[in-house]
């Protein structure tokens, strides 16, 4: 077990897809077990339990997948008296490290959390007509929580912020106030968490984790549409926390009335505090939107770029911010300046009149045939580093191309964790950027599938 886990460390590394604080806490983990599919780790604390089921579960779940040959899931315990065994720094693999506390913090302007995107703060979001009143809304629960606007409930499109503005609520309460229990969770997460710990007969810990904090920051709760126990659940968690006069957010892509397979008295519920909605933003926004992201990723980009950039993409942040990326990727690679003719070329098949939907089966039939294997084994569980090439780069087209959510698009590649999907969209979003031939593949594909629906 010890080697396996070594060699999955040293896969991560290789990776680079995670930073130094997660390679940190990488070498307080303890491999058990593989059993089964499962590939059983332990930790001393609760902290780095919670970092590594969330932060590290995409890349750690990829690496040991990779190494074992099989598609595997992890599954964390807490034991104080772990010391880790192995793991790929020379000096640790002699000595147990002096100690197995939590890595100190990278130092940063906000307070790290593992549950918390450090990129999305109040800082880094661009106000507009479109999301102001959202916004104040959202700065107003961080700065008093349990006071105004309980629960907050903030719907939108796909793409539009409401994440961001979910994680800078978290950074901020924490950084207003250090010791305020803050916990984010995804919808999908929280049933997952509430359906293993019916499994592990752990309710107890489970009510917890959900019942003893300040702030909850519930995510994409369309998720829990039609998942009675789990609804039940929250819907117990819920009053819980409102009867303490803690603070509860909520985001969703519809509003409470349009949400079906959740029953009156939760809906009613929604509504009792402030609902805000997020629209796709105006003009001038899209541009100080990626104007902020060159800054934030010290790309150079004229400002005709940008605006014919904001001007023909309009509808979804994520993927105004993914054509900046390609505009600026080709430029590094290629060696050559950003400008508008370059940027018409690269982004001519992204924009296009025909705005006939992409669907995933689109883009997993037309990745498939571009890698000449068939449907099973780009959505199935093979380690081949082809089919999972080809499966990463489909992931991330779906991200790109659909409005479909990370679970959803899990669910087109034979039920995969919305986790590995996260990780997939990173690696190649990352790889894009440093590796021509990814670049070139993604593009060839992107094309094809432009062309099949002309
Ligand atoms: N106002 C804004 N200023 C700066 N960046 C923004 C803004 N709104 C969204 N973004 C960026 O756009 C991307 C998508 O936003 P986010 O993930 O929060 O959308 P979402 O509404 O939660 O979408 P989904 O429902 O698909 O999860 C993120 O990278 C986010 O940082």
């Amino acid at each position: 077990m010890d080697g396996i886990w070594r060699r999955a460390v040293d896969a991560v590394a290789e990776d680079r897809t995670v930073g130094q604080q997660g390679m940190s806490f990488l070498r307080l983990v303890k491999p058990l077990a593989v059993v089964e599919d499962n590939v059983f780790l332990a930790v001393a604390e609760d902290y780095t339990k919670n970092y590594v089921e969330t932060t590290l579960r995409g890349p750690v779940t990829e690496a040991l997948s990779e190494v074992i040959g099989r598609d595997i899931r992890i599954a964390v315990t807490v034991d104080a008296s772990v010391r880790p065994s192995a793991s790929s720094s020379p000096e640790t693999d002699d000595a147990p490290p002096p100690q197995m506390r939590r890595p100190e913090p990278v130092p940063s302007t906000v307070i790290e959390d593992p549950h918390l995107n450090p990129r999305y703060t109040f800082d880094t979001f661009v106000i507009g007509s479109s999301n102001r009143f959202a916004h104040a809304a959202a700065l107003a629960v961080a700065e008093s929580p349990g006071k105004t606007y309980n629960p907050l409930f903030i719907y939108g499109g796909s793409g539009l912020g409401k994440t961001h503005l979910l994680h800078a609520i978290g950074h901020y309460t924490r950084h207003l106030k250090p010791q305020t229990r803050v916990r984010y969770v995804n919808s999908e997460e929280f049933t997952n968490d509430f359906i293993n710990s019916i499994r592990d007969d752990r309710s107890l810990s489970f009510k917890r984790q959900y019942r003893e904090v300040d702030v909850l920051l519930i995510d994409d709760i369309q998720f829990l549409q039609g998942k009675e126990q789990t609804l039940e659940e929250f819907f117990h968690t819920f009053n819980a926390l409102h009867n303490a006069g803690k603070h509860v957010v909520i985001t969703s892509d519809v509003s409470p009335r349009n949400l079906d397979g959740i029953e009156e008295r939760m809906r009613t519920r929604f509504e009792w505090g402030l609902m805000t909605d997020v629209q796709p933003p105006d003009l001038e926004t899209r541009i100080a939107i990626l104007r902020k992201k060159a800054a934030a990723d010290a790309v150079q980009a004229p400002s005709d770029v940008l605006e014919y950039i904001a001007s023909n993409i309009t509808s979804n942040i994520r993927e105004l911010e993914g054509a900046l990326i390609r505009v600026t990727a080709f430029a590094a690679l290629n060696r050559q300046p950003v400008d508008l003719s370059l940027a018409q070329v690269v982004l001519k098949d992204l924009i296009s009149d025909d705005d006939s939907e992409i669907t995933a089966s689109m883009i997993i039939g037309k990745t498939a045939e571009y890698f000449g294997i068939t449907l099973e084994e780009l959505t199935g569980t093979s380690r081949s580093r082809v089919y999972v090439t080809a499966r990463q780069i489909a992931m991330y087209l779906c991200r790109q191309l659909t409005d479909l959510s990370l679970p959803k698009i899990g669910e087109h590649f034979g039920g995969k964790d919305h986790t590995t999907v996260m990780y997939a969209v990173k690696k190649v979003e990352d790889q894009i950027a440093q590796r021509r031939q990814m670049y070139n593949q993604v593009n060839e594909i992107h094309a094809r599938i432009k062309q099949s629906r002309a």
